[in-house]
């Protein structure tokens, strides 16, 4: 049975001619890693906040089908999504500095939420040390070194890498089955996108956790995912394994994504090399 199962969801925006997503599907096995590619405006982020039961007040559900490990999503309502969210299904999204709010440490960030994910899954109350203890834990999980030091740093003293580590914590505290990154890499320098996109794939493999890599670049995504869904015009046209779907594209706009796509050899970051 898949993780994740989308069925023909459609949605719409108040005041908006066509919809948002007009008959998308797509499915993710449990420890699966699925990239969803395609141009800005095809439907991945509304995809994706639809999963989590996060659309803008202005978006509405037409028709179709959204469960996680069997159960309906769409059918339950924010009932069902909510206990969910953050837990069981996770997300981390792009511009992770503007994400966190910059007047609280990035400890304290971390805690609010594990303290929360506590509360509300084993009704006990995660204070003091044990909380102090979790928090670094959980920095030391996306690599940032010192973390019992870092606890006590404003987001304004890290990086914009770093922040997208704490994210990433923040992401991880719920302990998440699947895990969507929505271009988690945008603003960040080359470098950087690559140590990240690497911890995502190292934390994903260590926990088992099934993850959607949201990316406009079909290379990325090629290099990260074993399955890929091409999105456009609010629909996935083509989903399959990656080496098949690059090898033999079914769909005309998938050969023309790989034709648009640069190889190795014409990379701008391999042309002053
Ligand atoms: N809050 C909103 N109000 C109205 N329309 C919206 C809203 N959010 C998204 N849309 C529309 O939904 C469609 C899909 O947008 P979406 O953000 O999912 O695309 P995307 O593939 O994620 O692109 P990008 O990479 O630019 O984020 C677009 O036509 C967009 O204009």
């Amino acid at each position: 049975m898949p993780l994740l199962d989308i069925h023909d969801l459609a949605i719409s925006f108040a005041g908006s001619p066509r919809p948002a997503l007009d008959g998308a599907s797509l499915s993710i096995g449990p420890g699966e890693t699925l990239g969803l590619v395609g141009e800005s405006g095809s439907g991945k982020s509304v995809t994706a906040l639809a999963v989590l039961g996060l659309l803008p007040p202005a978006g509405r559900v037409l028709r179709g089908r959204i469960s996680f490990d069997g159960v309906d999503l769409t059918a339950g309502g924010e009932a069902v999504v909510a206990p969910l969210r953050g837990r069981a299904i996770s997300m981390v999204f792009q511009n992770p500095r503007r994400a966190l709010n910059p007047l609280r440490r990035v400890g304290r960030l971390i805690g609010d939420v594990l303290r929360a994910h506590a509360a509300r899954g084993e009704g006990r109350h995660l204070t003091g040390a044990r909380l102090r203890a979790r928090v670094v834990e959980l920095l030391a999980a996306v690599g940032i070194p010192d973390p019992g030091r870092r606890a006590d740093a404003y987001p304004f003293e890290l990086s914009g890498g770093m922040c997208q580590r704490v994210m990433i914590a923040i992401a991880l505290a719920g302990n998440p089955r699947l895990l969507i990154a929505d271009e988690p890499t945008t603003g960040l320098d080359v470098t950087t996108q690559a140590i990240i996109l690497d911890l995502i794939d190292d934390l994903a493999r260590a926990r088992g956790m099934a993850t959607i890599l949201i990316t406009h670049d079909l290379a990325v995504a090629a290099e990260r995912c074993r399955r890929l869904a091409v999105m456009r015009d609010g629909r996935v046209v083509e989903a399959g394994p990656t080496a098949r779907l690059l090898a033999a594209p079914a769909h005309p706009y998938t050969a023309a994504l790989i034709r648009a796509t640069p190889g190795p050899t014409t990379r701008i970051e391999d042309l002053g090399a």
